[in-house]
Formats: C-alpha cells, structure tokens, sequence
C-alpha cells in the first residue's frame, strides 16, 4: 500500500541545507553561551529581531523596529500573547472556512469570536459592517484554506474600516507568503498601513521548517507600549540556540538563497501536481487556490461524501484533510462539491501520478 502525504502541512525538507544550519547551530552553541545561561528579554534575542526586521523590510515592505517584534515557538503561542495585550472584551473576527487552530485556541481563551463570509476577493467587507468586529484576523496572501489572494482594491477596504476606530486592529497572517506563482506578490496589509493598525505575523515553518517552531509577530507601537508595562509577565518561548542559528543563517545569506531556490522546487511540484489531477480526473476535479502557498483545493464531482473520501483514503494510507476541517462554525458541505486540501510540498514529481491514481480510485471505487 502506499503511503501517501497531501498534508497541507508539510515542507519539502529534503532541500533543506542542513549543513549550513547545524554550522549555524554549533556557532550558535560555542559562541553565544552568555545568552544561554540567562532568560534574556521575553520578546526574543534583540540581533534576531534587528535580521527578521530587515528580511520583511526587503521581501515585504513591512516597516518594523526590532522593537516591535516578537518571537514566539508558533502561531498559537503568538496569538495567546496577543490576547492578553488587547482588552478581555475584543471580539475577534476569523475568516469562514479558516484557521481553525486560531479559532479554537480563542474560544479556550474564552474570547468572543465572530466568523465572516469570505467572497472571491477574501473576507467580505460589507461583513465587517454587519458582524462589527474590533480585531480582524486574515489571511490576505494566500486565504488559509481556500487560497483566495487578497486583492489591494479589498485590503484598501479593511484598512479603512480599521481606520473608522482607533481600537480597531488587523491581525495580518502572512505565513505563506514567500510562494507565489504566475502572479506578481501584492504588498503586504502593513505596508499600506497608515495607522499603526496592522499586527503583522509572520512563520518561519512554511519558508525554513515547521519543527523549528519559530514565529514572530511586529506589533503597531501603541500595543508594544502595552507589552512593556506587562514584560515582567512575559518569558520567551523559542530556544536562544534556535533564536541565534536563524540569526546566523538569515545574516550569511542562507535564508534568502534557500527560499529562492525552493520558490523554483515549490512551483515544479505544484504544476506537477496540478498536472497530475487534470490527467487522471479530467473534468471531474475543479482546482482553485493554486497561486501561491504550498497547496490547492480540489472539488470533486462525485456522490461520495467528503467524511466517506477522507475515511476510504484513510486505509489506504492516504493523508489528506477536506475542506469541512476548516469550516468553524456552519458547515456547508451539503451544498458543494466534496473538496480537499490538497498539500503538494511533500511529494517527489515522480510520485505525483501514481498518488492522485490512487486518490482517484478512492474518490471512484475503481
Ligand atoms: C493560517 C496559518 N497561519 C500560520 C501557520 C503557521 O503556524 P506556526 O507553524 O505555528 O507558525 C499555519 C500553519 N498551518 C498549519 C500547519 F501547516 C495547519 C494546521 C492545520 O491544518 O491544522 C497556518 O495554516
């Protein structure tokens, strides 16, 4: 039986320098132990900070002191930070169908959570009006899971809704940003940001890998002005070894050269995918999202149901999530097509054909 990866989540780590980042790693180890054998500043290593503020200078016009970043060991961890900087009673507005770890870990902080309808362009504008959220947390890059780019005539429309209150904050999670194809990358919601209404997130498990577990976020200054009244309250959660390695492996210029190459291997595998599904189910199979990020969505036409596709897949040793994973508060499977994530950065070329086959005999019982 063959097992099968279309996980959203992984990265091609085969690519991955591994001697250039344990070389990091070591330096990192023998020459910084000063660092190691204290707590250091809860936001994370300032000369981390001062690499990560020039890399999104540079690869998205984001504007940010090393003093309005912060690291975190992943998005969740983040954005449990950033719950406690904003007021107990911001109601938070998530994209529908979205990222349902944001989601779940807001309800565990018993925030109040509103989801929004999202359209071709990504979440609805209007909606904002009639749902009146104070934080709005998106996705405009590559809109997690459906894929949708944002486009700037719609991210002019969120900022100035924010701009209508000065409580109003956009959480913009940029986290796959780095992939984009055939189209050129639109500038980022804090670059056109005028207010200091923009929370930037940012990950390096898409560009580097997701067991680093180091993330970071650029805070408008009045929220780091919050942060420093409640610093004693805060510790950092990524490794200072880690913290330095990616400092070392940003400033030697591995960062840069390993994206840019990887931009050239993401795109091969995505058209390889893509290539895959038109070949084995013609017109049964309608993709969208495939413009940048490390996956797509495929919507079948079959009878079968979404929960019976994953649960078939399942023993046969195929991973793949459906789009009903995402969906946070109202499912609508009922009225489309059965659609799955289809993750391609884990898969050779070469395995392509032989592994949407074997989803095809999945989805079709042949
Ligand atoms: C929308 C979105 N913003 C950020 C991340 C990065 O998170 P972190 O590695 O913690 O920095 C992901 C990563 N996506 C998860 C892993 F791929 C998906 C999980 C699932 O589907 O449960 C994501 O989807």
């Amino acid at each position: 039986k063959m097992d099968v990866s279309f996980s959203h989540m992984q990265v091609d780590t085969e690519e991955f320098p591994l001697k250039k980042w344990l070389k990091c790693e070591q330096q990192a180890l023998y020459n910084f132990t000063s660092l190691h054998k204290q707590y250091g500043d809860p936001k994370g290593i300032y000369e981390l900070r001062a690499s990560i503020a020039q890399l999104i200078a540079f690869n998205r016009g984001v504007r940010a002191h090393p003093e309005q970043i912060i690291l975190g060991a992943g998005t969740q961890e983040l954005m449990r930070t950033l719950t406690r900087l904003l007021p107990e009673e911001t109601a938070y507005g998530l994209e529908e169908p979205g990222y349902q770890r944001v989601y779940q870990l807001l309800k565990q902080e018993k925030r109040n959570v509103i989801t929004l309808p999202l359209d071709d362009k990504g979440i609805q504008a209007e909606g904002l009006r009639h749902y009146k959220p104070d934080v709005l947390f998106t996705t405009p890059s590559h809109q997690f899971p459906t894929g949708v780019i944002m486009p700037a005539s719609r991210r002019m429309q969120l900022l100035n809704w924010a701009s209508e209150n000065p409580g109003r904050y956009i959480i913009e999670d940029d986290y796959d940003s780095e992939y984009k194809y055939d189209t050129d990358s639109i500038p980022s919601l804090q670059s056109l940001d005028r207010h200091e209404q923009v929370i930037y997130m940012g990950t390096f498990s898409k560009s580097l890998m997701p067991g680093l577990r180091l993330s970071y976020m650029v805070l408008p200054v009045q929220l780091i002005r919050s942060y420093q009244k409640m610093q004693p309250t805060f510790i950092q959660s990524c490794s200072t070894i880690q913290q330095i390695s990616l400092k070392l492996f940003i400033d030697e210029g591995h960062y840069l050269r390993h994206t840019k190459r990887m931009k050239q291997v993401y795109k091969d595998k995505r058209e390889a995918c893509v290539a895959a599904f038109e070949n084995v189910f013609g017109d049964n199979v309608t993709i969208s999202g495939a413009k940048s990020g490390l996956h797509f969505v495929a919507a079948f036409r079959t009878e079968k149901t979404e929960a019976a596709i994953i649960a078939e897949a399942a023993t046969q040793n195929i991973e793949v999530y459906s789009l009903s994973r995402f969906e946070l508060e109202s499912s609508t499977s009922h009225k489309r097509d059965p659609t799955l994530i289809i993750g391609f950065a884990g898969l050779h070329s070469e395995e392509m054909h032989p592994a949407v086959q074997a989803l095809y005999k999945v989805i079709y019982d042949t």
